[in-house]
């Protein structure tokens, strides 16, 4: 399979901190990956990498066969989804669900004299119903609750149809009703094999979909383990990344962890 994202000997510094350390990791078409490490390992950089929005400050980035600072990223980005709650905060509280969907057609955040196909608009009501949104289609944004509002940023993300999807904490501030039906939403998302290639950054492993593929534990801005999820996902791998003895289980293709007590 082809790989949508290559990362070789990637470094980022910033003002002088190391946030990325010599990564080295691909992606491959169909793959579906989750990347966990603690606060301020590098998980959002490296989705800032893989997205294009950030420059590696040394090695090669190849996103969609395209190789970065070689090529135009603004024809690269409308064919990455990226969803995080940076981007959630730029979308007008006033617009309409339906509209803060569409906009994406176009790559704006408000909805102002665009010329909307019908096309879009049929794609986008589609879309909507994929997420359980249809009912919301009219309302404001902005008084829509976190876990709604979680949804249509994914909505969103996918609305151009991208060949990389990257989702940034999706699950995170979500009530346990709310994170379980975004992560089975997530799930057979991720199970259907017209999906993109996928990396979610996530917290918790509780929060892994079924019918995800892959695994990269990140600390301190180096790769602890990449690969296969039960290869990388371990109770070793985790103890390494989060500094702790930690109890793994998996049960129906969910995963949970916890401290080992002493
Ligand atoms: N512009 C910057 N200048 C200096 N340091 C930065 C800059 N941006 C981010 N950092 C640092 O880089 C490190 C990695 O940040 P990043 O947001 O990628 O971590 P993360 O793993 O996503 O963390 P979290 O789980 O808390 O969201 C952090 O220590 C952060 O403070």
């Amino acid at each position: 399979m082809a790989n949508v994202l290559q990362l070789r000997d990637v470094s980022v510094v910033r003002s002088g901190t190391t946030i990325l350390d010599d990564v080295s990791w691909s992606v491959a078409d169909g793959e579906r990956w989750v990347i966990l490490g603690r606060n301020g390992a590098g998980k959002s950089t490296l989705l800032q990498v893989a997205s294009t929005q950030l420059h590696a400050s040394s090695g090669r980035v190849d996103v969609l066969g395209e190789t970065i600072g070689q090529s135009d990223v603004f024809e690269l980005r409308p064919r990455i989804g990226f969803a995080t709650s940076t981007l959630a905060r730029r979308l007008p509280q006033n617009e309409t669900v339906l509209n803060a969907v569409v906009t994406a057609a176009f790559a704006v955040t408000g909805r102002w004299n665009e010329d909307y196909e019908e096309l879009d608009i049929r794609r986008a009501r589609r879309v909507l119903a994929e997420w359980g949104l249809t009912d919301l289609a009219d309302r404001n944004f902005g008084t829509l609750s976190d876990g709604e509002q979680k949804r249509v940023q994914i909505a969103r993300s996918v609305m151009t149809d991208p060949e990389l999807l990257l989702l940034d904490e999706p699950a995170a501030s979500l009530d346990l009703g709310a994170r379980e039906e975004l992560i089975g939403l997530l799930g057979g998302y991720a199970s259907s094999a017209a999906a993109p290639a996928i990396v979610m950054v996530t917290h918790h492993v509780e929060e892994i979909p079924v019918g995800f593929t892959h695994g990269l534990l990140i600390a301190d801005g180096r790769i602890v383990s990449a690969g296969p999820l039960d290869e990388a996902i371990t109770e070793a791998s985790l103890e390494s990344t989060f500094g702790l003895p930690v109890e793994l289980s998996v049960s129906d293709g969910r995963f949970a962890a916890r401290a080992r007590r002493a």
